[in-house]
Parts: C-alpha cells; sequence; structure tokens
C-alpha cells in the first residue's frame, strides 16, 4: 500500500509547537524511496545561539533497548540463548524469580522493579547524583531487586529499564564480550552507522551534536544543560548516540531483515497491545504504533534528560522517520513531538 506524501509543513508546525511550549530546538529527518526529507528548528547550543540542523548527533535514550535486543536476538539465531529458557541460566548472579524469561525482559513481562522511578523522583537533583556516577550492571539490577516485583512473571506489560540492563549483563556474561564491542561489531560497522556510538562512561558527545536540557520539577526555573553525562544509569538501555539518519537506517535494516534472521524477526515484531486502544503495542525491544491512516509504524522512543527521541519504519523499511526535541521533563513537548509521525507518515499537518 503506498502511503500518502510526507507533510513537511506539518512536520514543521510540530516542531514550533514544540519550541512554544518550551523545548530550545527540535529536528525531523525522513527517509521515503530515494526521497530524504530534512527540518530543523530553534537552537542546538542556546548559549552559543547554534542553529539547530537535522544532521546533528543526540542522546537516544531509550531507542537504545532496540540496538540491545538485536545483539541479544543475533546470539538465539546462534544458538547461544535460549528466548524461553529462564535468564538465570546465563546471568552471573541469578535474579529473585527462576521463571522469569529472556523473553519477559525483552517484551517488559518481568515484573522487575524498574530503580529510575526512584532515582529520578525530583528530577535535576535525581540527575545530578548520578551524571557523572559510574555503575556496575549489578548494583543497577539491586537497586530493583530491593523492591517487590510489579507482576507475575509474564503476567501484564510494565515497562522497566531494568528488563534492559538485565540483558545487558546476560549478554556480556554469555559472550564476555562488552556492549560497546557487541553494538560495533554486529550494528554499527555492519550498517555503516559513523555517526552511532556506545561511549560509556565517556560523557562527552563527539562530532556535531545538539545540546540538551532539562526542565525543571519547578517550571519557573531556567533549563539545565544535561548534555554532558554518563547515562551510567541506563547502558544496555539507554545510552547510544546517534543521529537521524542513522535511526533511519537502523531500523529500516531491521525490518527488512538485515540485522536480525527471519525467524528471530517475526519474534521481534509479534506486537502486544499496551495501550486501551490498541493504538500503541511493545514486541521483543520494539515500539507499535497504528497511525490516524491506518498505517502501523515500528521503533522506539527515547527519553533521556534532555532528550525526547521518535524513531520509526513502515513494516517494509520503505519510509523511516526519526524526530528529536532537545529538552525533557515536559510532557507536553514529548506528546507534541509525536505529531511527526502523523505528518511523516499519514501526510497530515496534526496542529
Ligand atoms: C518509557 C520512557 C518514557 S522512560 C524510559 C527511558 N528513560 C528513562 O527511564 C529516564 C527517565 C527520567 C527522565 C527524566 N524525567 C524525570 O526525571 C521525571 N522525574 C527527564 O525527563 O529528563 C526511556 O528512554 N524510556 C522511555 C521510552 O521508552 O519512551
Amino acid at each position: 500500500t503506498s502511503l500518502p506524501s510526507p507533510s513537511v509543513t506539518g512536520v514543521l508546525a510540530v516542531q514550533k509547537q514544540a519550541m512554544a511550549n518550551g523545548a530550545p530546538g527540535a529536528l525531523t529527518r525522513i527517509d521515503s524511496g530515494a526521497s530524504s526529507y530534512r527540518i530543523a528548528v530553534g537552537k542546538a547550543d542556546t548559549a552559543a545561539d547554534t542553529a539547530m540542523d537535522a544532521d546533528r548527533r543526540f542522546r537516544v535514550g531509550s531507542v537504545s533497548k532496540t540496538f540491545t535486543t538485536v545483539v541479544l536476538l543475533q546470539l538465539v539465531a546462534e544458538g547461544r540463548v535460549d528466548l524461553d529458557a529462564p535468564a538465570n541460566d546465563y546471568l552471573p548472579k541469578p535474579l529473585p524469580d527462576d521463571r522469569i524469561t529472556v523473553r519477559h525482559l525483552l517484551s517488559h513481562r518481568s515484573g522487575l522493579w524498574d530503580y529510575t522511578n526512584d532515582m529520578f523522583y525530583h528530577t535535576v537533583p535525581g540527575f545530578e547524583a548520578v551524571r557523572n556516577k559510574v555503575f556496575t550492571f549489578q548494583e543497577l539490577i539491586d537497586l530493583s531487586t530491593a523492591h517487590q516485583p510489579t507482576n507475575q512473571p509474564g503476567a501484564a506489560y510494565s515497562y522497566s529499564n531494568t528488563n534492559f540492563v538485565v540483558l545487558g549483563q546476560l549478554i556480556e556474561h554469555v559472550t564476555g564480550v562488552p556492549m560497546a564491542t557487541q553494538y560495533e561489531q554486529r550494528i554499527f560497522q555492519p550498517l555503516g552507522l559513523k555517526n552511532t556510538s556506545y561511549v560509556h562512561p565517556q560523557t562527552t558527545i563527539t562530532g556535531s551534536y545538539a545540546r540538551g536540557y532539562v526542565r525543571d520539577d519547578d517550571t519557573t526555573l531556567p533549563l539545565v544543560d544535561s548534555t554532558e553525562q554518563t547515562v551510567s544509569w541506563a547502558q544496555s538501555a539507554g545510552a547510544v548516540i546517534s543521529n537521524s539518519a542513522d535511526l533511519n537506517r537502523f531500523f529500516a535494516a531491521i525490518v527488512s531483515g538485515k540485522l536480525v534472521p527471519q525467524p528471530q524477526l517475526r519474534e521481534m515484531m509479534s506486537m502486544v497491545p499496551v495501550n486501551a486502544d490498541g493504538t500503541q503495542s511493545y514486541g521483543l525491544g520494539l515500539r507499535g504504533r497504528k497511525l490516524s491512516c491506518g498505517v502501523t509504524v515500528y521503533g522506539h522512543t527515547g527519553t533521556v534528560q534532555g532528550y525526547y527521541t521518535y524513531a520509526f519504519t513502515t513494516a517494509d523499511g520503505k519510509r523511516s522517520m526519526t524526530s528529536m526535541a532537545n529538552t525533557s521533563n515536559n510532557g507536553t513537548v514529548n506528546t507534541v513531538l509525536a505529531g511527526t509521525l502523523e505528518a511523516a507518515f499519514c501526510g497530515v499537518d496534526p496542529v
């Protein structure tokens, strides 16, 4: 089925509305067949008064979870991990419940408490307390298992960063190879993602990048520049740096079978509804969103201090879109930015 042409005016209107609600800037890149559209507004660096452009790198937050999923599913295809085995078969220290399987972790059905609920209860103090900290995977897992589970394994969908921290530990324990090397050798190099990196625990972003600005819980206070941080509180759940062109190529490659063999891709794209009207779903490290024009797109969202991201592609990978606004702790901006999906894939001006 052919899609309507993307609405560039719609993207622009959404990005301007994001700025009107507090984002210093925003960018969107749409790749559709041989056509590429790059739309940017506002500032990449407010102190230096530098204009945003759509090629700049940024922290992708939980879009990192899909990178971790690709590595894991390649290990499944290689026969080194069984999706339905207990995660404890592959971990250096057992989780409290042997019934938690690898699949439960990938689909946010393990019940493991999300330690960021406590860590970032107060947004800026919580961030400043961990901005330069380096955690081990185990330290983060221990923060989680100090709490009761949210549900019995498999009984419910309950999004938790802990799941993808456990998966990072699992991958390193099974292979003896660090996540940074796994991402580089299994994804970044094969796809030629020249603007994508995993530099944890380094705090700086190299090359051309957008600075990120987290909003204080007291919204009358100035934005806080949150660009430099280790993201060690997230690692395999959120520490990848990329840009819009690379994310578009990454998600198109996934659904086109270039990164994960068909049997595992089918598992990854087996979506379970996660909201009341079924317009949002989750598979394995992958979100599905059904749009107003009936198209379902596949990808992931990201929220990390200073950056909101949407990165999605069509089931056939023929059209991909990544949008980013360089602020966070601002639910209105996050909701407004989702309008880029409607503009990019349904050709509507949602404003
Ligand atoms: C499920 C989400 C939204 S949260 C999860 C992950 N991001 C985090 O866990 C960071 C949470 C703190 C971010 C911080 N907020 C606060 O501190 C609030 N007190 C801010 O906005 O800068 C990510 O990314 N995922 C998003 C996803 O997958 O879309």
